[in-house]
């Protein structure tokens, strides 16, 4: 599902360069369910850019679905950002002029899918928020905008599910139910999970975890 090899991704400021990642190497099958933690400023976000074709590395190769994003112009990773992954940032960018449900809706809506205000409204039942969905971000508290930004990155069911922190401003309660429903997705439509998370419960309901340091991911062992 995804591969990269021998990644190196360097970040130049004022003449000043940053190593974040250094010759990384990670392999992941289809369906499989993978935490990545490692402390702040380790480059965690950086890898999801790279894998999402949002960044480009300085070197290495990476490939997703079967596709090498190195061959593919900037319009082509949008249409494989947009037929097979879902992405939830931290920042959730939802767009501040529509409500949960249009933010919900809108990647069905850009692939010209059919009932798409139908499939929004069941997505934000999912995560709670039936009662939401007329409502701006603005109105909307920092949990809720966080559920709405899961919605619209399940609402296509993605074969790739990337996500930097799902739980992280949730209360336990939603943080389980958003849990669930990750992991139902899983076992129901072979979404392949690739979660950044400090939630140890999260990372271990995952088959394997991985910890970024140095610029290089090293499998941790369970305790
Ligand atoms: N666009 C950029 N230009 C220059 N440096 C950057 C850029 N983006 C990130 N960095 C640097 O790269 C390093 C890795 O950043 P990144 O956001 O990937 O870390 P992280 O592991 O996700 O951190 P956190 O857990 O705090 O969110 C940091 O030192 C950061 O300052």
């Amino acid at each position: 599902m995804i591969s990269l090899q021998n990644i190196a991704m360097q970040y130049r400021m004022a003449g000043e360069s940053i190593d974040v990642l250094k010759a990384l190497n990670l392999d992941i099958d289809a369906r499989e369910r993978v935490a990545i933690v490692g402390p702040s400023g380790s480059g965690k976000t950086t890898l999801l850019l790279l894998l999402t074709g949002l960044e480009q590395p300085t070197s290495g190769e990476i490939m997703i679905a079967g596709r090498s994003l190195a061959t593919l112009d900037r319009d082509a990773r949008a249409d494989l950002r947009r037929d097979t992954i879902g992405i939830v940032f931290q920042s959730f960018h939802l767009i501040s002029s529509l409500t949960a449900e249009e933010n919900v809706a809108l990647p069905l809506d850009i692939a010209g899918q059919p009932n798409s205000d139908k499939r929004a409204r069941e997505m934000l039942a999912r995560v709670g928020l039936s009662e939401r969905g007329g409502h701006y971000p603005a109105q909307l508290s920092g949990g809720e905008q966080q559920r709405v930004a899961i919605a619209r990155a399940l609402v296509h069911e993605p074969a790739l599910l990337v996500a930097d922190e799902p739980t992280g401003n949730l209360d336990e309660r939603t943080g389980e139910s958003i849990i669930e429903l990750l992991f139902s997705l899983n076992r129901e439509s072979g979404t392949t999970l690739l979660l950044v998370t400090h939630d140890p419960q999260l990372a271990a309901r995952c088959d394997r975890s991985l910890r970024l340091e140095n610029g290089q991911l090293h499998a941790v062992v369970a305790p």
